[in-house]
């Protein structure tokens, strides 16, 4: 059976033209006008675009003593409500759990998905079996290694461990990825905090400031830049890091940082409401900031500095928030946003003339396809790509709220936020998934999205390295040692 998408205007990272599209078999066939198929989709008044692409979930990730509470299941269903027809998610191994055990665990828990995924792996210890196993990892597809230079005593790498992974990393072709905040400072401050008698919401952002966030972000790039691997930097929320990024790029560094959605338009008065359910439901790593900051990361967008926008979708209930209650660093970190990120990018970036829509593709999905080496089957409209598309209603309206949502958990950041900007159809490798506000889901229909490494920018990297090595010099004459 063909499918055909008629009378709307493509729009991609850096075209925007009037024609159909045809899709057979899951994939784009053909793009031109006039085209026919036995299904036809209506696209009057409409953009078609590529699907969202997410960069950064945790579904059902084991964290602060619980578990995130969207899985595969809700959190790709609310994704496709909203536009987004790929996510990728992170792998956490265990203290001493081999790398591709716990790729096990993901694969198992990723089954129920009802659209494409990838995986980036974390590095969470160090030590000959992670050295091995990452060259497995590479092998099976995931090619990405994330690091937390947070969460200590959990989470955390050292800079010893970090300079031996991205060096491993930059040699395997990978892309190495970090989580920047010093973590030996937020425990600092988190201590003192406490002991001070801060235990509400609002200290959690007390003891994030955004040098925290600045210093690791410099410190990773300069590790990075040591051991000759690119760096991708998730959730970057601050002018600190922002800046940090934008100096490396300037002196040609192969660096990327990524602001969520959250971040681009919630703001840290959030944490100072008296209602501490509200604000407790708002605290994730790093926490809002103000509008300078806020001022500093869509000019990252709109300037090249910053390339993609995220959701770092980690769902927490209420209930599960409430963990935390007589002490902030107990409530689970993490914020929700799959559903959302689109239309609120849309919302805040397009109709307010921040982005052009062509910018709005780039950073919501083109660019993320080109950096994890997703491109072209994800993140294009072109005869051969995955037809995962968007046919986008700039006209269709909503105002957001936790009771229509698709996401498992009771209450929405965004809640009460009007919206003009949203899908109208959603399509997964062709099957229509979403149509005028309803989820077509079919569970087990995402594939495992492997990924090859990108040797050419490590191998740029590591030629440079080798050019400009220590050596010692060859001197003709040297003088006798003085007695
Ligand atoms: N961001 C956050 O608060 N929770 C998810 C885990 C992480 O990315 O740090
Ligand atoms: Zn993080
Ligand atoms: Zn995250």
């Amino acid at each position: 059976m063909t499918t055909v998408i008629k009378n709307g205007t493509i729009v991609t990272a850096d075209l925007t033209y009037k024609a159909d599209v045809l899709i057979e078999g899951g994939t784009i066939t053909a793009i031109g006008p006039n085209l026919s198929g036995d299904k036809v989709l209506d696209a009057t008044g409409c953009y078609i675009m590529p699907g969202g692409i997410d960069p950064h979930t945790h579904l059902e990730m084991p964290f602060m003593g619980t578990y995130s509470a969207d899985d595969f299941e809700s959190g790709t269903r609310a994704g496709l409500a909203g536009g987004t027809t790929m996510v990728v998610d992170f792998i956490l191994p265990g203290q001493g759990q081999g790398l591709m055990d716990a790729a096990k665990a993901w694969h198992n828990k990723s089954g129920r998905a009802h659209a494409d995924y990838s995986f980036h792996m974390a590095i969470t210890w160090w030590g000959q079996q992670v050295f091995d196993d990452m060259e497995a990892s590479v092998k099976a597809g995931i090619t990405s290694f994330k690091h937390f230079m947070a969460y200590k005593g959990a989470l955390m790498v050292n800079d010893d461990e970090l300079f031996s992974s991205f060096r491993r990393v930059g040699d395997l072709g990978g892309l190495a990825m970090v989580h920047a905040e010093n973590g030996d400072v937020v425990a600092e401050l988190t201590a003192k905090l406490l002991a001070e008698g801060n235990t509400g919401p609002e200290a959690h952002a007390y003891s994030r400031p955004p040098q925290v966030e600045g210093e690791a972000t410099n410190r990773a790039i300069m590790i990075a830049d040591m051991a000759g691997t690119p760096l991708y930097v998730v959730h970057t929320s601050c002018e600190d890091a922002h800046e940090a990024i934008r100096r490396a790029r300037q002196a040609g560094k192969r660096v990327w940082g990524e602001p969520l959605i959250q971040h681009l338009v919630l703001d840290e008065s959030e944490y100072f409401n008296a209602n501490w359910d509200h604000a407790a439901r708002r605290v994730m790593s790093p926490p809002f900031r103000d509008k300078k900051h806020q001022d500093s990361l869509w000019a990252g967008l709109q300037s090249g500095s910053l390339s993609c926008v995220a959701t770092d979708h980690c769902a927490f209930t209420t209930a599960q928030k409430r963990f935390g209650v007589g002490n902030f660093s107990k409530i689970p970190n993490g914020t929700g946003g799959l559903e959302d990120r689109l239309p609120v990018l849309w919302q805040h970036g397009v109709n307010t003339g921040r982005l052009t829509p062509n910018e709005f593709v780039a950073v919501t999905s083109t660019n993320i396809a080109k950096i994890l080496n997703l491109y072209p089957k994800k993140g294009a409209v072109l005869v051969g790509a995955d037809a995962d598309l968007i046919v986008w209603d700039p006209a269709k309206e909503k105002t957001i709220g936790a009771t229509a949502q698709q996401s498992a958990i009771d209450y929405n950041v965004f809640e009460g936020q009007k919206v003009k900007g949203l899908p109208r159809y959603t399509l997964t490798r062709g099957r229509v998934a979403f149509e005028d506000g309803t989820v077509h889901g079919q569970e087990g229909w995402g594939q495992f999205v492997g990924r090859e490494a990108r040797p050419a920018v490590n191998r740029a990297l590591t030629a440079w390295k080798e050019l400009t090595a220590p050596r010692p010099v060859t001197r003709t004459g040297i003088p006798a040692t003085g007695v």
